[in-house]
C-alpha cells in the first residue's frame, strides 16, 4: 500500500497569458512547485477553491500538459518529457474520468461503440467478436447490463452514463484513474453508488485513484489521503481523518469552517478574494487572508514540514497556532455578516481580541 505509484517533485506549470500591446508577457502560475507522492492502491484527493490549480495538476500528472519545470515519475519511471511510444503507454496506464457524463460521451454512438473505441486504440489485435465480448465484460464490471450495449447514451440515467465513462476508462487496462469531479454532476443519491463502484474497482483491480473534488463530504467519504491546494501550491497533506479532524493549516481550517452546519446554515468560512495567480503574494500565498500571518510570512515561502501522523503542512506558524480541535474562520477582510459570525464564534471559542489582531501586520 505504501509504495509510491505517482510522485511529483517541485512541479510547476506556468501559462503565458500575454501582456498586451507593447507590454511584457505575463505568466500565470497555475501550479507552483508542487511535490507529492501517491501510494499504490490508495485514493488520493486534491481539494481547494476554484482556480487553485487542481485540474492543471491532474493534467500534468497525466501528461496532457507538459510541466514548465519539475519531475513526475510513475513507479519510478520519469514521465516528465516522454513522447511517442512511451506517451502512448502512459495513455493506457493512466486514464481520466470526466466530470460531466453528458458531454463526454458522443450522443451518436451506441454504448457498444463508445466502449469499443478505446479498445480499438489500445488493443488493436482484438477481433470484432472479441471486442464485443470485452465490451460486455467491461459493462458488467461497472454494474451495467451488457444486453443494453446497443442503446444510445441518452437512454441512460446520469449515474449509468458515468458508469459508461468508467467502462471506457477501464478498457485500456489502466493502473491509475484520475477523476476530475467524478460525481459532482450526479444527484446526491447516485453519487454514493458511483463512489462505491470506484472504491470496489480500486480494490478488485488494484487501481490507484486520484480524485479532484470541491465537495468535502465526497472527499471524506472516498479518500485515504488528502492534499489541500491554495493558489497553485499544496499547503497541507495528510490522512483524511487527520485533515478533517485536526487540520493545521489556516486555509484548511477555513475550508472546513465553510462546510454548512447540520442546520443548513453556512459555516463561518473563508472571506476575502483569492489573489491573482498572475501576481501572487510573496512568501506564503495565503498570508493576505490569514489571521495568523506575520511579517516573516511575506518574506519566506513556507516549506512543507512533517507534523506527525504522516501529515505535512506548509505554514511558518503551524507550531505556534497548534492544531485545530475545532475549525475556526480566518480572514482579515470579512464582510459585516461574516464579521458578526466570527465574533460570535470567537467568543464561543473563548479567544482573546489580542489573537484576532495578530494578523494585522501585513
Ligand atoms: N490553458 C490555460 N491558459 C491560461 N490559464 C490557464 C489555463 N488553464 C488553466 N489556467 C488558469 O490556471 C489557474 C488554475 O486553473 P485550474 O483549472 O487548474 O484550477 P481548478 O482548481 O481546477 O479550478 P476549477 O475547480 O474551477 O476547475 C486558473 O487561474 C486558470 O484560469
Amino acid at each position: 500500500m505504501n509504495r509510491p505509484m505517482i510522485e511529483a517533485a517541485d512541479l510547476s506549470k506556468r501559462f503565458d497569458v500575454g501582456g498586451g500591446f507593447l507590454k511584457p508577457s505575463r505568466l500565470l502560475h497555475a501550479v507552483d512547485g508542487v511535490s507529492l507522492s501517491v501510494n499504490k492502491g490508495e485514493t488520493f484527493a486534491i481539494v481547494g477553491e476554484s482556480g487553485c490549480g487542481k485540474s492543471t495538476l491532474a493534467r500534468l500528472l497525466m501528461r496532457l500538459l507538459t510541466p514548465s519545470s519539475g519531475r513526475i515519475t510513475i513507479e519510478g519511471h520519469d514521465i516528465s518529457d516522454i513522447a511517442g511510444a512511451d506517451l502512448r503507454q502512459l495513455r493506457r496506464d493512466v486514464q481520466f474520468i470526466f466530470q460531466d457524463p453528458f458531454s463526454s460521451l458522443n450522443p451518436r454512438l451506441t454504448v457498444a461503440k463508445l466502449v469499443a473505441e478505446p479498445l480499438e486504440a489500445h488493443r488493436p489485435e482484438m477481433t470484432a467478436s472479441q471486442r464485443r465480448a470485452e465490451v460486455a465484460r467491461l459493462l458488467s464490471q461497472v454494474g451495467l447490463r451488457p444486453e443494453h450495449m446497443d442503446r444510445f447514451p441518452h437512454e441512460f440515467s446520469g449515474g449509468q452514463r458515468q458508469r459508461i465513462g468508467i467502462a471506457r476508462a477501464l478498457a485500456s487496462g489502466p493502473r491509475v484513474l484520475i477523476g476530475d469531479e467524478p460525481v459532482s454532476a450526479l444527484d446526491v443519491s447516485v453519487q454514493a453508488q458511483v463512489i462505491n463502484l470506484l472504491s470496489d474497482l480500486r480494490d478488485s483491480l488494484g487501481l490507484t485513484l486520484i480524485v479532484i473534488a470541491h465537495d468535502l463530504a465526497v472527499i471524506r467519504q472516498m479518500s485515504d489521503r488528502v492534499a489541500v491546494m491554495y493558489l497553485g501550491r499544496i499547503v497541507e497533506t495528510g490522512p483524511t481523518d487527520a485533515i478533517f479532524e485536526r487540520p493545521r493549516h489556516p486555509y484548511t481550517r477555513a475550508l472546513l469552517a465553510a462546510i454548512p452546519g447540520p442546520d443548513g446554515g453556512g459555516g463561518a468560512g473563508l472571506a476575502g478574494e483569492t489573489p491573482s495567480p498572475i501576481d501572487p503574494p510573496t512568501g506564503c500565498h495565503f498570508r493576505t487572508r490569514c489571521e495568523f500571518a506575520r511579517d516573516e510570512c511575506a518574506r519566506t515561502r513556507p516549506p512543507a514540514e512533517p507534523t506527525g501522523e504522516m501529515s505535512e503542512v506548509a505554514c511558518l506558524r503551524w507550531r505556534d497556532i497548534g492544531e485545530a480541535t475545532d475549525v475556526m474562520p480566518v480572514a482579515p477582510k470579512r464582510s459585516a455578516a461574516a464579521e458578526a459570525r466570527f465574533r460570535l464564534y470567537r467568543d464561543a471559542m473563548g479567544q482573546t481580541e489580542n489573537n484576532s489582531q495578530q494578523g494585522n501586520n501585513r
